[in-house]
């Protein structure tokens, strides 16, 4: 249990910067998908070949999420039997920068993978690279034990020495937003909208409002 389950990405984007969230290309690769959260077992594959994924699934423990650094995008980095043995080692989710293969089993699995794309020939399995190393994978530096935290809005990565401080500020920002009701939320909202519009028009903005 990571205590993250229950945040959303987008609390989680709210209270940490840019840096810790990937980018657009990192998609679930079926929906709709579940939100998944846990702490990442980091991969690098060197482009085209995928022995360290095929490695770590018999590595990464239950309850994680496999973050893999790849650079490339002609060959697949899994399939459904990879992502099979994965799901039934207890293994969370699959975050690839990269690609799969075998999408109709994956999606009849259930098991969330979040990579670019999908393409139908296979990587080679003979070359090493690294396990429990910091990677890149969709523009952010991902490190061991970071918490990746997943859900169709995107993929936020907490970093491990920052736990504590950004559950306890996302929760305390979540139970703000539920504490308040849409007609706050509209009246706090319109006059501050309004307050801004009136400044910059003043100031010599060139909106014009009806
Ligand atoms: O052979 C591969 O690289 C991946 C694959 O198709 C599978 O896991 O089913
Ligand atoms: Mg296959």
């Amino acid at each position: 249990m990571t205590g993250f389950a229950d945040i959303p990405p987008t609390t989680l984007a709210d209270v940490l910067d840019r840096s810790r969230v990937m980018d657009i290309g990192i998609r679930p690769l079926w929906t709709p998908v579940p939100r998944v959260a846990g702490p990442a077992f980091t991969v690098r594959c060197p482009p085209g070949d995928n022995l360290m994924l095929h490695a770590a699934i018999y590595r990464a423990e239950p309850g994680s999420v496999v973050v893999v650094e790849s650079g490339d995008l002609d060959h697949a980095l899994a399939g459904g039997n990879v992502c099979a043995v994965a799901h039934r080692r207890g293994i969370a989710a699959f975050v690839l920068d990269g690609l799969i293969r075998d999408l109709g089993e994956v999606r009849e699995l259930g098991f969330p993978v979040f990579a670019r794309g999908v393409i139908p020939i296979p990587g080679t399995k003979s070359r090493l690279g690294a396990h429990g190393e910091p990677v890149r994978c969709g523009g952010v530096t991902v490190g061991p034990g970071d918490i990746v935290v997943a859900d169709e809005e995107g993929v936020v990565v907490v970093p491990a020495a920052r736990h504590d401080e950004v559950r306890t500020a996302a929760r305390a920002r979540l139970a703000k937003e539920e504490a308040e009701t849409l007609d706050d939320w509209e009246r706090a909202h319109r006059a501050r909208i309004e307050k801004t519009l009136s400044e910059q028009t003043a100031l010599g903005g060139t909106a014009s409002t009806a």
